[in-house]
């Protein structure tokens, strides 16, 4: 049924909630608290047609009140999630600690999501937290989420943002809100490590015969399953690390428990875009020794993936040095991996459909050439696929003039025709990414004066990346030079 037809038959909610049905020690059963005065601030209608979902009903009253956690939904069992994790490297028992999973939705094409409310009040998991989230960063997550999905990139997505009708207290008040976020599972490597520090084997056995099940069915055939789930999940943190190497994208938290089994990118807290290509760059203010930087990252999923493999150990063998071998021959793959799909998504880029042993210094040099320049990640990758290279300081440096030159050698030793690069590479290299000028404006007119069209057409532009929008060409343009570097911030 068109979602359009569906606005007196219900919201559209179809809920089987098999997290729920698992022993009780991985999470708690508990409702959102109500919040006074709810207001939609923004709702995903085209995600919301995906999902199957009355959208026209879910537009309404009726979504604000299941969006602010004032409803539950027929079907739905909310529980809050145990988990643990490493913060900065330092082990911490943590939880849901203002999220509420509502249930698991499936889909009329039979995919189930999770659906969750994130700022939706206080739980077991809560510490000292409020349990509530601000209104700038939920829009952010929103905003950030649809870029990276539009990107191509696996991420959890955004449905909603309500406001609450409540101020939050950080330093000043600001006004309260709720995010619902959509995503294949919340399962992340700090929920193993929570029932590791438990010793809870048969836990781990039985969380992991779950998440094999629920995302990767097809390794059941295999001689070790769980070692099958080790090497599955490796594969795609690699996979999605290159992806966001490949847009300039900076988590800025990859902690393990901001790490999805499934592969999406999760948690938007501090992350931003690089403008300038700078290998070093952090934005978030609480990472002060960098260890989240842009081009840190793989070495840091690496280390995430090799926190998980040590919760699988007990069931990887009987034997534990059988485990620990089984666990780094896989581990060991890690690095190959990485260079192998970096350098076939780096390859696509440049517009090369063959390989060459020296295609590795060819983009090594180019990403050098463009530090030492700072010249802009997206634009100049972008630019390249042009006919005629614009006339910037960049394009007339002779470091890049002589680098172009090897380039286009390179180019005319495949029998591609170059108007196929030029397509390979608009396919790879997107024009508009989410400019922390143009977020922070959107974020600054949503709540400052209630004007969420400046966030809608930002969002218009995002939702197309690789196409060229000359018309939106304003949104390509790097932040004005200022005083201050730009900072993210986190936990708010
Ligand atoms: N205001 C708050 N009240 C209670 N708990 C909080 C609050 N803010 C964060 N937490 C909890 O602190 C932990 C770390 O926070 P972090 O910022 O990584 O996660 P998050 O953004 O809340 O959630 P997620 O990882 O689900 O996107 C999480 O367990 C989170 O639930
Ligand atoms: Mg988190």
């Amino acid at each position: 049924m068109k979602a359009t037809d569906n606005t007196t038959t219900g919201p559209g909610w179809n809920f089987d909630n098999s997290y729920a049905r698992l022993p009780d020690y991985l999470y708690t059963r508990l409702d959102p608290t109500p919040v006074r005065a709810p207001q939609m601030a923004i709702f995903n209608s085209s995600l919301s047609d995906a999902l199957g979902l009355a959208t026209n009903t879910l537009a309404g009253d009726e979504g604000v009140a299941i969006f602010s956690g004032n409803r539950i939904p027929e079907g739905a069992q909310p529980i809050c999630q145990a988990y643990a994790g490493h913060q900065f490297g330092y082990f911490t028992m943590l939880g849901d600690g203002r999220a509420h999973l509502l249930g698991e939705h499936i889909t009329p094409t039979g995919q189930r999501f999770d659906i969750q409310l994130k700022g939706s009040g206080r739980t077991p998991f809560s510490r000292s937290g409020d349990g509530r989230a601000v209104l700038g960063p939920m829009l952010r997550e929103y905003i950030i989420s649809e870029a990276m999905h539009a990107l191509g990139i696996s991420t959890t997505r955004s449905l909603a943002v309500v406001t609450t009708g409540e101020p939050v207290y950080r330093e000043t008040p600001l006004p309260g809100a709720i995010l619902t976020r959509v995503a294949a599972s919340h399962i992340r490597v700090g929920t193993f490590e929570y029932l590791a520090a438990q010793g809870n084997r048969d836990g781990i056995r039985t969380l992991a015969e779950y998440t094999i099940h629920r995302h990767f069915p097809e390794l059941l055939q295999a001689d070790n399953p769980f070692l099958a789930l080790l090497q599955t999940v490796l594969e795609k943190q690699v996979e999605l690390v290159v992806r966001w190497l490949h847009v300039g994208f900076i988590h800025g938290v990859m902690n393990t428990d901001n790490m999805a089994l499934c592969g999406e990118s999760i948690d938007y807290g501090p992350c931003a875009f690089m403008d300038s290509y700078d290998p070093d760059t952090v934005f978030s203010s609480i990472d002060q020794d960098g260890r989240y930087a842009f081009a840190r990252q793989p070495a840091m999923a690496q280390w995430n993936v090799t926190r998980f493999a040590e919760t699988l150990l007990p069931v990887l063998h009987d034997e534990g040095e059988k485990a620990v071998e089984l666990a780094n021959r896989s581990l060991a793959t890690f690095p190959d991996i990485f260079q192998r799909l970096r350098m076939d998504g780096m390859r696509a880029k440049l517009g090369l459909f063959t390989k060459e042993d020296a295609d590795m210094s060819l983009m090594q040099d180019l990403l050098t050439c463009m530090q030492q320049n700072q010249a802009d990640y997206t634009n100049t990758l972008r630019d390249l696929a042009l006919e005629t290279l614009p006339d910037t300081p960049f394009f007339r440096e002779p470091s890049f003039t002589a680098w172009h030159q090897r380039w286009q050698t390179r180019l005319t030793r495949q029998e591609e025709p170059v108007e196929a690069s030029r397509a390979l590479m608009r396919a790879h290299n997107p024009a508009f990414i989410p400019r922390n000028h143009r977020v922070e404006e959107a974020l600054a007119a949503a709540q400052e004066r209630h004007d969420f069209t400046v966030l809608e057409k930002l969002l218009e532009v995002l939702s197309r990346p690789y196409d060229d929008q000359p018309e939106h060409a304003e949104y390509r343009q790097p932040p004005p030079p200022s005083e201050k570097p730009y900072q993210t911030f986190c936990g708010t």
